[in-house]
C-alpha cells in the first residue's frame, strides 16, 4: 500500500484523520483475548495535525488544540511511542539514522472516542519520520501493529476492509461523495471495557460475511448495503454510556439523515447524508442542542485519499 503525501511547508507536518467504522462485526476471539473483527474503516475530513518542528537531543512533544488539555505529552503518548519505535527500528536496520526531533501535536479530535485519534497520531508520526529517514513505507506496518490494533489502517489512511484484529487490510469500495456528521457527547469510553461488556453480553453472533461492491455511486446505495450490517460494540458501549442512545436518536432525527450509527467502541456516533452540504446543514440544526449539552460535532465529507490537508 502507498499512503498520502505530506504537505510541504517549513516544518514537515501532516494530518491525522479520524477513522470511522462504517460497520464493525466481531467474528472471533484470539487466545490472547483480542477480538477478530470484520470492519469497514473510512476516514473523515476531521483531523489532528502532527509536525516535526526542530531537531532535538531526544524525542520530545508539545500538545495544543481544543482537546490537548486532556492528554499528557509523556512517554505513553502514542506520538512519542511511535517516534521511538521507528527510531529504534531505523537505527538497528539502517544504522545511524537516529536523529531526534521535537514534535507538535494539534489535538482537534476527542480522546477515547471510537474514532482512533491516538492511532491516527501514531500513524502520522510514522509517516513523517519515515519520510525524514527514507524508511520504506511498507516497513511501517509491522511497527504500527505493535502500537495498537487500529494503527495499521491509519498508516494507510485510506478506506479499507479491516480483518484479523485490524492488521489485515483489503481495499474498500470506492466511496460516494456522501456527507458525514460526527457527534461526541464528551464522555470518554474505554475500549477494553467495551470489549469486556461485549463478551459478557453474549458475545459473537454468527452471520454471513457482508457483501461489498467495488464502488458505491451514491450515499443511498452505500447505506442500502450498510443497513445489512451493524456495529457489534454499539449495544455494549450504550450499556456503559447511555447518552450514546440520545446522540444516535438526535442524529437520526435530522433532516435527510440516511443512517445513524456508533463508530468503533464509542462514544462518537456518525450520521450519513446525501452530500457534505446536507451534513453541514444538519449540523447547524443540531448546534443549539450540542452547544447546550457540551457535545463535539463535526460535519463535512470523507477524507479523499492522496491529500492530507
Ligand atoms: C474498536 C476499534 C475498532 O476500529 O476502534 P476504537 O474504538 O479504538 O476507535 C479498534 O479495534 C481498537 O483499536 P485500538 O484502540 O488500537 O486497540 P488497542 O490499543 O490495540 O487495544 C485496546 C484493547 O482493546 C481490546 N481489543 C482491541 C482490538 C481488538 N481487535 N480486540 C480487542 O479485544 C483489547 O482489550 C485491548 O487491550
Ligand atoms: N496522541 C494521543 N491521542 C489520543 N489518545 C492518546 C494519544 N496518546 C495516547 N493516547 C491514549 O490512547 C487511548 C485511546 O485514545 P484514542 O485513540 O483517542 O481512542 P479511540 O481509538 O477510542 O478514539 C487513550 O487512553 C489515550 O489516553
Amino acid at each position: 500500500m502507498t499512503f498520502p503525501d505530506t504537505t510541504s511547508s517549513a516544518a514537515p507536518q501532516t494530518s491525522a484523520h479520524a477513522k470511522i467504522n462504517l460497520f464493525l462485526h466481531i467474528t472471533g476471539r484470539r487466545d490472547d483475548g483480542y477480538h477478530l473483527l470484520d470492519s469497514l474503516a473510512v476516514f473523515a475530513g476531521a483531523s489532528d495535525r502532527v509536525a516535526l518542528t526542530a531537531p532535538s537531543d531526544t524525542m520530545s512533544l508539545t500538545i495544543d488544540g481544543p482537546f490537548g488539555q486532556g492528554l499528557e505529552a509523556d512517554d505513553q503518548n502514542l506520538v512519542l511511542r511511535a517516534a521511538r519505535a521507528l527510531q529504534a527500528q531505523a537505527g538497528s536496520t539502517i544504522g545511524g539514522l537516529t536523529e531526534s526531533f521535537h514534535l507538535e501535536l494539534q489535538k482537534n479530535l476527542p480522546v477515547s472516542s471510537g474514532i482512533g485519534g491516538g492511532s491516527a497520531d501514531a500513524a502520522a508520526t510514522l509517516r513523517l519520520l519515515a519520510r525524514e529517514w527514507n524508511v520504506d513505507q511498507e516497513a511501517l506496518f509491522p511497527i504500527a501493529e505493535t502500537l495498537g490494533a487500529d494503527v495499521p489502517v491509519c498508516v494507510a489512511q485510506r478506506p479499507a476492509r479491516m480483518q484479523g484484529i485490524g492488521e489485515i487490510l483489503a481495499p474498500a469500495p470506492a466511496l460516494p461523495d456522501a456527507g458525514l456528521l460526527l457527534v461526541n457527547p464528551g464522555i470518554g469510553v474505554s475500549t477494553p471495557n467495551v470489549f469486556r461488556a461485549f463478551a459478557a453480553g453474549g458475545g459473537i453472533v454468527e452471520r454471513p460475511e457482508p457483501f461489498l461492491p467495488d464502488r458505491w455511486n451514491t450515499a443511498q446505495d452505500m447505506v442500502a448495503d450498510l443497513n445489512a450490517t451493524t456495529n457489534d460494540l454499539q449495544a455494549p458501549a450504550l450499556s456503559q454510556c447511555p447518552v450514546i442512545g440520545t446522540v444516535l436518536a438526535s442524529i437520526a432525527s435530522l433532516p435527510d439523515c440516511l443512517l445513524s450509527r456508533m463508530s468503533g467502541s464509542g462514544a462518537t456516533c456518525f450520521g450519513i447524508f446525501a452530500s457534505p452540504e446536507s451534513a453541514v446543514a444538519a449540523a447547524r440544526i443540531l448546534n443549539a442542542q450540542s452547544a447546550r449539552l457540551g457535545w463535539w460535532t463535526w460535519a463535512g465529507g470523507f477524507h479523499h485519499t492522496g491529500t492530507s490537508t
